[in-house]
């Protein structure tokens, strides 16, 4: 059997307390996470518990304080180079072109300018921006730039695709076509995808494996589903499906208790 394309083993996080000056905070703790190569997994569970952290680790970006990462079975020393990344924040430089910004990675990596044209405009018309590579973001909406970025990621060609609630900041309309962007593209190259969002109903859609992490501190993941509706799947039509329905009930039902908790925290917080 291959290894898997991403395994955290034992990891721990513990960082300097924003809230407690001198204290130390371990936001995740104990954490076992696979997912193995083609596979789409998402991590969901209480604001602040840990996600974007677990993320980051297996980026690369950040070392953790106890634990192994390996990568397609290699450990990981530094910058994650088999994985591409989309977060949340917008992460197209305003002074390039939509065109120039999908280039940019390439350039980087050496790939001889025209060859790295060809590839980022057949990405472009790929994610439905054919006829806008001459667009600055501030021309673009965010539906569109989202695109751009999507582009900027896989004209890389990555192995593993890293996402943190990427199409978060989108309206309803706009983010379910782009779900169901990723998931055509993810069925035709079968990519790793590590996915985290808040969204339980964003998460089942999508997924082949919903893992669930508790409230913080020392967040860990305290289920797992296996998601068993059949692909191709559009996002809007899955979520009328009684499986789907029966997973969500089955999936809150671990997943309520900590979101609750998680609330809590953020309240005594803010206190
Ligand atoms: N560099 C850091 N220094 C101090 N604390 C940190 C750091 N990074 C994360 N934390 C803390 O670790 C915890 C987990 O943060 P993280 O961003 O991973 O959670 P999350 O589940 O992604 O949150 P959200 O759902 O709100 O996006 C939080 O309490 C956060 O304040």
């Amino acid at each position: 059997m291959s290894a898997p394309a991403i395994e955290l083993k034992g990891i721990a996080c513990t960082f300097v307390s924003k809230d407690q000056p001198g204290q130390r905070y371990t936001a995740v703790s104990d954490v076992d996470l696979t997912v193995g190569a083609g596979e789409f997994v998402s991590v969901v569970g209480p604001t602040g518990c840990g996600k974007s952290t677990l993320l980051n680790v297996a980026a690369g970006l950040l070392s953790p304080s106890k634990g192994s990462v390996k990568i397609f079975g290699e450990p990981l020393a530094g910058i994650n180079s088999r994985a591409g990344y989309m977060f949340q924040a917008e992460s197209l430089m305003p002074w390039r072109t939509a065109l120039d910004n999908v280039m940019a990675g390439l350039q980087f990596r050496g790939v001889p300018e025209r060859e790295a044209r060809t590839q980022a405009e057949d990405w472009l018309r790929r994610v439905g921006l054919g006829g806008f590579g001459d667009r600055y973001p501030h021309q673009m909406s965010g539906g569109m730039r989202k695109r751009a970025s999507l582009a900027q990621t896989l004209v890389m060609d990555p192995d593993i695709i890293l996402m943190d609630e990427p199409f978060s900041a989108l309206d309803i309309q706009t983010r379910q076509l782009m779900e169901n962007e990723v998931l055509d593209l993810w069925q035709s190259k079968k990519k790793a995808v590590l996915f985290i969002t808040h969204d339980l109903d964003e998460a089942i859609a999508m997924s082949d494996r919903v893992v669930i992490l508790s409230a913080g501190p020392a967040s860990h993941p305290i289920g797992e589903f296996t998601i068993d509706i059949e692909r191709p799947r559009d996002v809007a039509e899955v979520k009328t499906t009684p499986r789907f329905l029966e997973l969500h009930a089955a999936i809150w039902g671990v997943l309520r208790e900590e979101v609750l908790k998680g609330y809590q925290q953020q309240l005594q917080k803010a206190a």
